[in-house]
């Protein structure tokens, strides 16, 4: 093939690997002008740290200030600004008086410059890189499943049983209760895909679905319960598994740890918090610390870094840093 045909094929092929990688990338949730972005920042630097090859966008709530957003897109950051996302009119005694802000993370499936997400809770960190997560098959919802132990479940008829499933032959489902609850995801780390018409019908069925303690962790589980695929604690470990369900875990395994039990906020930890002196959480928060004040992690837009997201009237485009050779 004459020389300039293989080099237009070569840079199209080119183009065509950039634009598959360009329409995945990792999400994250920030809300008011609180700590929580230093959340965000940990996790950005994490991100960098386990080389992964997709960009970090947060989806920011406009009550989070211009300073806030400044840090972010200089840690090499996508910012894109949602609207809230409100629940019906209720009474309802969420499980944590904040989550009804959490409703807003829906905003997320509109994203659809982007194929493939990961979304992560700005109180996550990644430790090995799980971009392999991309590749699983389209069409279902992966997420690591939670567990129904901590107090924060008290209102539940699982915890009224002790009946978790995490060890569902510990206390079985009593058959007069009804049939057992479907398997049960946490909601801070998920693989989904950005979709226009999957994200009317969400914020119709919200429209119509009275709201319950675990807000939109409760939503999300009915609405993609029949698409709902499990995937291993090593994605997710939400800390209190270590406490309530030791033998589920190995620890030296965990790829991503999601410090959502009380008092577990790596930016705010005193240890003081029931829990909060194990040996394990101590080691765990140093972890995140570690990465959060080391400033070789920083993003530099100098550096030869991976391909950093410019975002241009809400689209993404995609400048990859000149190749390091
Ligand atoms: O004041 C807040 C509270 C929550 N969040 C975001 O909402 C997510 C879910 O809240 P949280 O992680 O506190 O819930 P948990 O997993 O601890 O139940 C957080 O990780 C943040 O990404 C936030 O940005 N600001
Ligand atoms: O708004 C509801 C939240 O519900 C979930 O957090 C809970 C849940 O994991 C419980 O099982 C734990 O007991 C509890 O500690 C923890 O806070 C999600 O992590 C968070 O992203 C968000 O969806
Ligand atoms: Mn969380």
């Amino acid at each position: 093939m004459a020389p300039d045909l293989v080099n237009a094929a070569n840079q199209t092929t080119g183009l065509i690997k950039q634009a598959s990688i360009a329409s995945r990338a990792y999400v994250t949730f920030l809300a008011g002008n609180g700590d929580y972005v230093k959340g965000v920042v940990g996790l950005a630097k994490g991100l960098r740290k386990v080389k992964t090859a997709y960009p970090l966008v947060v989806a920011v709530l406009p009550d989070v200030p211009e300073e806030h957003r400044r840090i972010l897109v200089d840690q090499g950051c996508v910012v894109r600004e949602i609207e809230p996302v409100y629940p019906p009119e209720n009474q309802t005694q969420f499980a944590m008086a904040y989550y009804v802000i959490n409703y807003s993370k829906l905003r997320i499936w509109e994203f659809v410059e982007y194929s493939k997400m990961i979304y992560l809770d700005g109180d996550i960190q990644v430790f090995e890189n799980i971009d392999h997560l991309f590749d699983m098959p389209d069409g279902y919802f992966y997420a690591v499943m939670d567990c129904f132990c901590e107090k924060t479940w008290s209102h539940s008829p699982q915890y009224e049983i002790g009946y978790c499933q995490q060890c569902p032959e510990k206390v079985k489902w009593p058959a007069q209760m009804g049939p057992k609850p479907p398997l049960y995801f946490n909601a801070g780390m998920f693989v989904y895909e950005p979709s226009l018409p999957t994200y009317d019908d969400l914020l119709e069925n919200l429209k119509i679905t009275p709201p319950t303690s675990f807000a939109e962790q409760d939503f999300l589980n009915m609405y993609f319960r029949d698409i709902y695929v499990p995937i291993p604690p090593v994605y997710n470990l939400v800390l209190a598994m270590l406490w309530r369900h030791p033998e589920n875990i190995q620890l030296d395994q965990a790829k991503v740890v999601h410090y959502c039990a009380a008092g577990s906020k790596p930016w705010r930890y005193t240890g003081e918090e029931e829990n909060m002196d194990r040996e394990d959480i101590k080691m765990l928060v140093n972890k995140w610390r570690d990465i959060y004040n080391d400033e070789t992690l920083d993003f530099n837009k100098d550096l030869k870094q991976l391909p950093a997201a410019v975002s241009e009237g809400g689209v993404a485009l995609f400048i990859s840093a000149p190749s390091a050779a």
